[in-house]
């Protein structure tokens, strides 16, 4: 039994792909193991011309095309090796893996390392360990264990790969850490750079990266990292600044071209808009996670629902992500055999067990060599496979197939115990299976410190030696007497950052400590002892940019301006830390929301139409009413279905507050705002659409209907029904937030909508002070008999109204439509109905926004 070759061998050896790639021949020993290349009328040497991605570790990752020479042309247009890294070299048990597989995607996209340490140049490098986590839900059925015992840690140049089967507690752990887990009874303890978590700074400092992307279909990937940027980017960046780091962003997420494509997708209410691929999408996920350079980059599922192709290029933005320092945090579900291998750390789980977590090399041992399970790669396949297939005891293993696995959840419970008990020694003793780093000790046995040692003192180390290169470096800036340049000027420092592969000190800017001039850093995992390195600071990048100033005037300039950075840096670090204000959020949804409505074909332009034809033809029956006594019915009339019909207009839209909810728990879910900022945000930009939409509404009834032609009463009208409306609307939106699902909603809505309806009687300006002439007559038949039918009637009776004003006929008699009003209860003035109603709208949003606040403290998986 042997460990397949990706695990037997240091994979990723530093190097420099296509500088040292042989010829690629037919003479080439190498080329016998490109499989794909051998294509009918093609070959290495055939002149066929062929995209394909390499799947295994090691070798290629990105598409390519195959010149008739055999040599590669990358998507930057360098040429290279198919059997060798794109970025970074691997060793000969990685070069001598796998096939390539023609893929279809055509667009070659690729990480250049470059580009990602540079957006990466701002981070706090931090690490993180777990120690005993467990969580614990209460059910109807009693207490459920979904985490126990689970440990393990990552620090920066870590790529950790989570893994299990469904229902493992992958989410629930990505939660826990993320700190975001807001249900469940927790235990355990997670630490940051040795010292227990601080959640709110932990918070601020990560980025949590959801399965689903909620993204508006509408705003396109420049516009969507643009909003995150105004959320997470610190008080002080300016607008300016914000734009190119967003470009910045996106270019090294490989999206430079997509900034001004829509991210597309279902709009509310079934329509689809063409946009972003599913990796695209998959990877603005991950630069709005990545815009503010956080320490910590936690994602779930980042993989599911890409195909191969797309999923392994989101991987490697990931691994170029975790190359650039960030500690990158992944739950995958079956990682193929080139994921796999980029992964420098796994976590295994199984019914909330931990089976393994440690070194990607040390599980195959584990569960082999220790545990006395059965690899073999003919058999099994890749390593994840097995070792996903082992501990997953949800479907049946045949014995012929698998040999022996874990079949139950005794298996799983048993190995889990072998495993603790072992990672507990381990830790005791100072080192971890399969990683020599030393860690914290414990006091008694079984049981941990409160404080923990820093896990690395590297980084201790890096710090003292940042303060010397940032001394160095600003002594440099003084002699080339260069004032400060703006924080994010980078382009002159990457010509003066020294160091192989553009990753000088210089080049970020920013503390040395954030420097990382490793030389063509791996695209792929690097081996432990090269993570360490990553750690290590690289001050040598600014000094030798100073160093070299002394020789050509050039360089001075470049080191002295690299260098007033990283001292303009130092200095504003404290304010540029500061999270935007409350107004910045404000500003940013309240943009979002008129794109969002402005792009979107059933909003604000669907509505308008709505509201226009149902105006018209209500205008078109009730057209041009005569300003007799008579009309009083049509009048009256004229104005309860217009009541009714604005009370019922907003439904046709509802479909919009519902889908509006789930931006707002998936914002939520990545704090980015507080939920006052949204509403207040969304108010101010909804407002005006709904009253320039009622205003044309009422005012094209009243104009065709012929109302009364006042301009006091024109206006109390538009008031009232402007003030309706947006009850209506909010009405709408209170059951929306409030209930779980649009059925509820609607339901709870059109119940509240008919009492609206019933108190709708505020239209009353058309008759207030109205003196109508009764020359023709008030009495239509059924009027008259009125009071004949309705002898009980308070309102009608005593005073007889209406007889009175059949009473008094005659050429030039006239009456006053006060009566009228008192008929039917009206007797409030315009100004108090106003305030009733502007009252009830303020009760209405007081209960939206309770209703929001509720739901951002609910668990939102
Ligand atoms: N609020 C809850 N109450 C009770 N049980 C819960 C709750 N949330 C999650 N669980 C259970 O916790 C277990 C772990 O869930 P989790 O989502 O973490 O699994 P997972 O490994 O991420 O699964 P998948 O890969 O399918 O997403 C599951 O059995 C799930 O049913």
């Amino acid at each position: 039994m042997g460990l397949p070759a990706a695990d037997q061998a240091p994979l990723f050896a530093a190097m420099d792909g296509p500088a040292h790639a042989p010829e690629l021949t037919a003479n080439n020993p190498l080329h016998d193991r490109i499989p794909a290349l051998h294509t009918p009328g093609g070959g290495a040497g055939g002149g066929a011309r062929r995209t394909f991605t390499a799947d295994q570790a090691g070798t290629l990752y990105g598409p390519a095309v195959i010149s008739g020479s055999g040599r590669i042309r990358f998507a930057d247009g360098t040429a290279g090796d198919p059997l060798w890294p794109r970025h970074r070299g691997g060793g000969a048990a990685a070069r001598a893996h796998q096939p390539m597989e023609p893929v279809e995607e055509q667009a070659p996209v690729a990480p250049d390392p470059w580009v990602v340490r540079r957006v990466s140049s701002q981070m706090r490098r931090i690490s993180i360990e777990w120690i005993d986590l467990g969580c614990e839900y209460d059910t109807a059925t009693g207490p459920k264990t979904v985490l126990e015992g689970v440990y393990g840690r990552a620090e920066p140049g870590d790529l950790l790969g989570l893994l299990g089967p469904s229902g493992a507690g992958k989410s629930t752990l990505l939660d826990v850490l993320a700190a975001r887990k807001r249900v469940g009874r927790l235990s355990g303890r997670v630490l940051v750079d040795g010292k227990p978590r601080d959640d709110g700074a932990f918070v601020r400092r990560s980025a949590y990266v959801p399965q689903d992307d909620h993204f508006m279909p509408v705003l396109t990937a420049g516009e969507v990292l643009s909003f995150f940027a105004a959320l997470v980017l610190p008080t002080s960046s300016s607008r300016k600044g914000r734009r190119s780091r967003c470009a910045e962003v996106l270019e090294a997420m490989g999206l430079g071209r997509q900034a001004n494509t829509l991210v597309g997708g279902a709009l509310p209410g079934g329509l689809s808009i063409r946009g972003l691929s599913g990796g695209e999408r998959k990877r603005l996920a991950i630069a709005t996670g990545i815009v503010a350079a956080p320490s910590c980059l936690l994602l779930d599922e980042p993989t599911s629902g890409l195909d191969a192709a797309a999923a392994l290029g989101v991987m490697q933005y990931m691994r170029a992500l975790a190359d650039a320092g960030h500690v990158v945090l992944a739950s995958v579900h079956q990682p193929r055999a080139a994921i796999w291998a980029m992964f420098t750390q796994v976590v295994v789980l199984s019914c909330g067990r931990m089976m393994y977590s440690g070194d990607r090399t040390g599980a195959v041992p584990w569960f082999s060599a220790r545990l006395g399970y059965t690899y073999d790669p003919q058999r099994h396949g890749v390593a994840s496979d097995w070792i996903m297939d082992l501990v997953n005891t949800t479907f049946k293993k045949p014995r012929r197939v698998y040999g022996r696995m874990m079949t139950s959840k005794a298996d799983v419970d048993r190995a889990a115990e072998q495993y603790l008990k072992q990672y507990r020694k381990e830790r005791r003793a100072g080192s971890l299976p399969g990683d020599g780093t030393a860690s914290e000790q414990a006091t008694t046995d079984g049981e941990e410190k409160e404080e923990v040692m820093p896990l690395y003192d590297s980084l201790d180390r890096a710090r003292a030696a940042s303060s010397a290169a940032t001394a160095a470096a600003a002594a440099a800036a003084a002699a080339a007497g260069e004032g400060a340049p703006p924080i994010g000027h980078l382009g002159g420092a990457r010509a003066s950052g020294g160091g192989g592969g553009g990753g000088g000190g210089a080049l970020s800017g920013h503390s040395a400590l954030e420097i990382n001039d490793t030389a063509g850093a791996p695209a792929t995992a690097p081996a432990p002892q090269h993570r360490r390195g990553i750690l290590k600071i690289q001050g040598s990048g600014t000094a030798a940019a100073a160093s070299k100033g002394d020789d050509d005037k050039g360089g001075a300039v470049a080191a002295a301006r690299a260098a007033a950075e990283v001292a303009a840096w130092g200095a504003r670090r404290h304010k540029q830390a500061a999270p935007p204000g409350w107004l910045r959020q404000v500003r940013a949804l309240f943009w979002r929301e008129l794109l969002s409505m402005t792009r979107n074909p059933a909003d604000v332009a669907g509505r308008m139409l709505i509201f226009c034809w149902i105006a018209l033809v209500v205008g078109i029956i009730f057209y041009g009413i005569g300003d007799y006594f008579e009309s009083v019915r049509s009048r009256t009339d004229v104005m309860f279905i217009e009541v009714c019909v604005l009370l019922l207009l907003p439904y046709v839209y509802m479909s919009l507050y519902t889908a509006d909810k789930q931006y707002y728990m998936a914002d939520l879910g990545a704090k980015l705002y507080h939920p006052s900022a949204y509403y207040v945000a969304k108010v101010l930009a909804v407002l005006p659409f709904g009253v320039l939409s009622m205003l044309v509404f009422s005012f094209t009834i009243y104009g065709m209907a012929g109302l009364r032609k006042e301009v006091g009463p024109l206006a109390e009208h538009g008031v009232m029904c402007v003030l309706a409306y947006l009850i209506a609307s909010q009405v709408l939106y209170a059951a929306a937030i409030a209930t779980p699902n649009q059925d509820t909603a609607f339901m709870v809505a059109i119940a509240w909508t008919a009492v609206n309806i019933l108190m709708s009687n505020y239209l009353a300006a058309e008759y207030r002070g109205r003196v109508s002439s009764c020359s023709s007559g008030f009495g239509t038949p059924v009027l008259s008999v009125l009071p004949e039918y309705l002898p009980g009637n308070p309102a009608l009776h005593p005073e007889n109204y209406l007889k009175r004003l059949l009473g008094t006929p005659g050429p030039d008699c006239t009456v006053d439509t006060n009566l009228i009003l008192r008929y039917f209860g009206m007797r409030e003035p315009f100004w108090r109905l106003a305030v009733i109603l502007l009252g009830y709208l303020g009760v209405l949003h007081l209960i939206t926004y309770a209703a929001l606040r509720l739901t951002a403290g609910r668990e939102r998986r």
